[in-house]
């Protein structure tokens, strides 16, 4: 089979879908079993490739891992033993790879973590992790094909300020910090909802975290740590993903398994935009109420603020809602790239360089094209495509369903990374495609 989807759009998206555990959490507690002395136990993990990686590095580490329905047992008693071949294999598969270093250089005293990969939405430099890395007192070292990172005597709390607020950088320091000595401090840090999951799992696990409201989270250095047994929190950026799915088809879609309260800065814009959405215990419908979409100003910021990762399928949306949106992305400075292909179907959409519509962010007065000024309503015509990232992917996914005619839509692997059977999905709310 190969890696095409003909999709034949003009047809609402209706039904009803399920979202498991978070692409952005899962991996993350995964490695947070590589602390534990005893096997840990991760429960609603969705089957998607990211975490086919993961579970690749770490069998690599000679962690034991088993899969049973969406639950994830994972012993780590052999990592000590284990001998790491192949490690390349992995390299410039997602971004996972960083996020090793603490607990191997707290287990091993030292780890080769092999070059990322992940979207290329911008130039997503470590600088961050490895000034974490080394205010612990790691050792550091460039070499082709990655890093080779040691820690030459017990990894020591620190005080830390992030110039900005990385969850990939907290997320380093917290799976450092937990079981290095002493106390550590860090400020500006990042509070997405995935992370204070995380914080869930490593307090289960036996660390000390405590964390402020003025973005100041603060570890006291254990000796050791436990497995732990936890439930995923909800993937808030498939649920958004769907959720605009249906406002750019005109469909209705229940999303079960989405949750409120870390989709709240989305659900605002959402209805802004003249979606309507309902919430029950269970999962949250969006759906087109009919009638004219509304233009919007937004940008996309750190959590609580509106995500990123949620910007590119809302974009979608917005090239059917009436009048002039303006879209400032702040978090990555090479987030529209996807829009290339829509202009091709026929939406009306122009980047800037210039911060627009909001506060001046730090990819103003630079040559990122970071700000995007979308016209509607503009009919959608089908057209062969090319998936750029996950996130773009899905857009033109959703492009693909919105447009008269019928897509050619290649390279639809990559969505798999982060939409967990997004096909099965797509057959359950009345998409009309095959694949090639
Ligand atoms: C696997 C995962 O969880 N991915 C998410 C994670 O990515 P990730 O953890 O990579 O994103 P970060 O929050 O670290 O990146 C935010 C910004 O900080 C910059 N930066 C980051 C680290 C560093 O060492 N130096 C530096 O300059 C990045 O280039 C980017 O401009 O958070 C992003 C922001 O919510 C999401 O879009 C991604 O889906
Ligand atoms: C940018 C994303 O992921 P990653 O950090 O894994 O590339 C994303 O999920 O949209």
């Amino acid at each position: 089979m190969t890696d095409l989807l003909y999709v034949n759009g003009g047809t609402p998206l209706s039904g009803e879908i399920t979202v498991r555990g978070a692409k952005n959490f899962v991996s993350k507690a995964m490695v947070a079993a590589l602390l534990g002395e005893g096997p840990s136990v991760l429960r609603n993990v969705p089957q998607i490739r990211d975490v086919a990686v993961v579970t690749g590095l770490l069998e690599l580490h000679g962690v034991t891992v088993t899969a049973d329905d969406g639950t994830l047992h994972l012993d780590p008693s052999n990592v000590e033993s284990a001998h790491v071949a192949d490690i390349d294999a992995h390299a410039r598969s997602s971004r996972i790879p960083i996020l090793f270093c603490g607990p191997l250089l707290h287990r091993l005293g030292e780890a080769f973590i092999p070059d990322l990969g992940g979207c290329r939405i911008g130039d997503r430099p470590i600088n961050y992790h490895l000034d974490i890395l080394r205010q612990f007192g790691a050792v550091v070292d460039k070499r082709e094909g990655g890093i080779h990172i040691r820690a030459p005597r017990r990894l020591q709390g620190t005080k830390i300020a992030l110039p900005y607020p990385s969850v990939g950088a907290t997320e380093q320091l917290l799976l450092t910090a937990v079981r290095a000595e002493g106390l550590t401090e860090l400020s500006n840090a990042a509070i997405e909802p995935e992370i204070m999951d995380l914080i869930n799992v490593l307090q289960k696990m036996g660390a000390i975290i405590s964390v402020d409201t003025d973005r100041v989270i603060r570890i006291e250095g254990v000796d050791r740590l436990n497995g732990f047994q936890h439930t995923a929190l909800s993937d808030r950026i498939e649920a958004a993903s769907w959720a605009s799915a249906a406002l750019a088809t005109g469909g209705d879609i229940y999303v079960r398994g989405a949750t409120q309260p870390e989709m709240t800065a989305f659900l605002n814009t959402f209805r802004k935009v003249g979606g309507e959405f309902t919430v029950d215990d269970d999962g949250i419908r969006f759906f087109h109420p009919g009638g004219d979409l509304r233009s919007i100003v937004l940008e996309t910021d750190v959590h609580p603020g509106f995500m990123t990762d949620w910007q590119q399928p809302l974009v979608v949306a917005l090239t059917q809602a009436k009048g002039l949106s303006i879209v400032h992305e702040t978090v990555y400075e090479n987030r529209f790239g996807f829009t290339d292909a829509l202009r091709g179907m026929g939406a009306t959409i122009q980047v800037y360089k210039e911060c627009l519509g909001g506060w001046p962010c730090r990819f103003g007065q630079r040559n990122f094209y970071h700000s995007a000024v979308i016209s509607g309503p503009t009919p959608l015509a089908a057209a062969d495509i090319e998936v750029p990232d996950l996130r773009g992917g899905f857009s033109h996914l959703i492009a693909a369903l919105a447009a008269k005619g019928t897509s050619s839509v290649r390279g639809i692997s990559l969505i798999d990374r982060g939409y967990e059977h997004f096909m099965d999905k797509l057959g359950a709310l009345g998409a009309d495609f095959s694949r090639d």
